[in-house]
């Protein structure tokens, strides 16, 4: 589908846990289903009414990096893959149920939760993309953010809450009617430009699950549902935050020249709703949809952080921490987005979160798995990293794709700095993993100056919080309680919650926190001496890979970069960049 890069294939994961399934449905004969589409992989589970998973799969799909000098920072998937994904693991969860002899497949509805941000435009017409999905990270947005913002890169925060930045739809919208003509003459069709629709992954996911045609191909739906929920559209840059609608003065001014009408926008709708019923799958066929959630919200969700002052970090292929603040909108000025965190139900409350999104943390291990080959899996970063004494003064600042929060620069690059000829690649190993707790300490030193909070323990989830050394390293640096709960997989969960409740498997919030179990705590320990070196030498590193990428390779960043100078704590710091610069925006699995 992209010059120089092929569809792989991936094995699925698939198991089903017999007792947990015969134990839950002897007390409630309903399993609540949860799709997952993660940057990395696709998993669909069934979790009980007790909140235990009884079945999943998984399995991972193709990364595409498009080759090319001009084309570095590219970052894509092929959306008929993604469908193909979650076909397969719902078929090979079904199997699971089957083998352990459970009729009639008691799935009283299922939720969706995604990668965010991730932009998909499509012909209704056919249920065929106009092109390939440009993944959250993908840099290619980065001069038309710049080119928006005039100097100020806050331009529509009070608004949307979103710094103009490549990471948000909104970018990638304009930039695929930019680029795409067929897309570019059919919006300018009067009769055909009702056919166009831009979505994220959860939309695109919706139409082809409540879809009732099959293509040739047999992976395209068409006439499905074109939805999304309140936490996806804040991630557009064309939601008005206060009446929670698309505003058509923000989508003209990103997509200026371009005309892009409402009607190419999905429906908003509450995070748990009754969007529609699977049509497109037998096996579901007729099993209610009745969740979305961005993966982020959707692990607030599932951590019971429901209420104002309750926070988790989740560390997958990106970092992302996230504050809840009850129903009150706090505007940000130290680098952290104001979003939505959910809303259940018409009737419901809109509630908000500040957010801080680090692009690189689960993603900088595959880096060392597949482009450095330095481990052979994700947990032998903790087995080697466990030979070493300490970083002994080396950092590894993993800027790939530039710096996110609270920095939002995208001259940055990755760099390791502080070598001696003493070091070994377990010393690497620890950095990487060291990184990531750095870039949490940040985004949560960020959030507390926002809006302050006397927060006694931190909730986290995700894949990389199996890695013990990591969250033990976590609560030194943050010098907190570090709280990893009983069921790992935090946003699946986190859906199907919000699933169950539109259905009545759950009554309400407090149900669900009682279902809350903690799997494991990490006590900070660090001596207080150590902690600050650490963290003065961290600071050092981020100094080193910030303005790396030259003023004329990124247009207009230098002028960006000065109006974010107040929002993060580095900027004062000059961007001598004497580290090792990895111009690698690339991270295949
Ligand atoms: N033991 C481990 N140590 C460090 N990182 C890990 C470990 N296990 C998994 N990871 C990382 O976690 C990420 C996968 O986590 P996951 O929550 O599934 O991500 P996503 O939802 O983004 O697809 C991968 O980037 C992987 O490298
Ligand atoms: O795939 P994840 O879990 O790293 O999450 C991606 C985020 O939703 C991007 O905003």
């Amino acid at each position: 589908m992209v010059d120089g890069e092929t569809k792989k294939t991936f094995p699925v994961k698939a198991w089903v846990d017999e007792k947990i399934l015969a134990e839950g449905l002897k007390m409630k004969p309903e399993l609540i289903g949860s799709i997952d589409n993660g940057t990395s992989s696709t998993r669909f589970l069934l979790f009980t009414p007790q909140g235990k998973i009884g079945a999943s799969a998984q399995v991972e799909y193709t990364q595409y990096f498009p080759s090319g000098e001009d084309k570095s920072g590219w970052h894509e998937h092929d959306p008929v893959e993604i469908w193909e994904s979650v076909v397969t693991c719902i078929q090979a969860v079904l199997k699971e149920l089957e083998k352990a002899k459970i009729k009639d497949r008691p799935i009283a509805a299922i939720g969706i939760t995604n990668q965010r941000e991730t932009t998909i435009a499509w012909d209704a017409d056919t249920g065929v993309p106009y092109y390939n999905a440009i993944v959250w990270d993908d840099l290619r947005t980065t001069g038309i953010a710049d080119e928006i913002a005039q100097g100020n890169a806050d331009r529509f925060r009070g608004k949307t809450g979103l710094p103009l930045a490549s990471y948000f739809a909104g970018t990638k919208v304009k930039w695929l009617v930019d680029n795409v003509p067929q897309l570019r003459q059919d919006l300018r069709d009067r009769e055909k430009s009702s056919s166009v629709r831009f979505g994220t992954v959860d939309s695109w996911l919706l139409y082809q699950l409540t879809g009732t045609k099959s293509r040739a191909q047999g992976a395209a739906n068409f006439n499905g549902m074109f939805a999304t929920d309140v936490s996806n559209a804040s991630r557009w840059l064309f939601l008005d935050l206060k009446t929670v609608q698309w505003d058509q003065g923000l989508v003209d001014a990103i997509c200026s020249p371009h005309k892009v009408p409402l009607s190419a926008l999905p429906t908003i709708m509450p995070s748990s709703h009754h969007y529609g019923v699977c049509q497109s799958i037998s096996e579901i066929q007729g099993v209610p949809l009745t969740a979305i959630l961005g993966d982020q919200q959707a692990a607030l969700f599932g951590q019971c952080a429901f209420d104002a002052g309750k926070a988790k970090c989740t560390y997958g292929t990106g970092l992302f921490l996230m504050k809840n603040t009850g129903t009150r909108q706090v505007a940000s000025t130290h680098g952290m987005l104001t979003t939505v965190a959910y809303q259940i139900g018409q009737k419901g409350k809109v509630y908000y979160a500040l957010e801080g999104s680090v692009s690189h943390s689960g993603s900088t291990i595959q880096w060392l798995r597949d482009k450095l080959n330095i481990i052979q899996s994700a947990p032998e970063s903790e087995s080697l990293a466990k030979g070493t004494q300490s970083n002994e003064g080396l950092y590894l600042v993993p800027a790939f794709a530039g710096l996110f929060a609270p920095h939002w620069r995208s001259d940055a690059r990755a760099c390791i700095v502080g070598m001696t000829a003493s070091h070994h690649k377990g010393h690497i190993c620890r950095a990487a993993l060291e990184a990531a707790c750095y870039q949490a300490r940040e985004v949560f030193e960020a959030i507390v100056a926002d809006s302050p909070f006397d927060l006694k323990s931190l909730s986290v989830d995700g894949g990389a919080t199996e890695n013990r050394l990591m969250m033990q390293f976590q609560s030194d640096m943050l010098d907190l309680t570090v709280i990893r709960p009983e069921v790992g997989e935090t946003t699946a969960l986190g859906a199907a919650f919000a699933a169950g409740l539109a259905v009545g498997v759950w009554k309400d919030l407090e149900e669900l926190n009682k279902l809350r179990a903690i799997k494991e705590k990490f006590q900070p320990s660090m001596d207080a001496r150590v902690r600050e070196k650490n963290w003065q030498g961290w600071q050092k590193a981020v100094s080193r890979s910030l303005g790396w990428i030259d003023s004329d390779a990124v247009e207009d960043t230098t002028e960006r970069a000065g109006s974010l100078a107040e929002m993060a704590p580095y900027v004062a710091l000059t961007g001598l960049a004497l580290g090792v610069g990895f111009l690698l925006g690339q991270r295949n699995k």
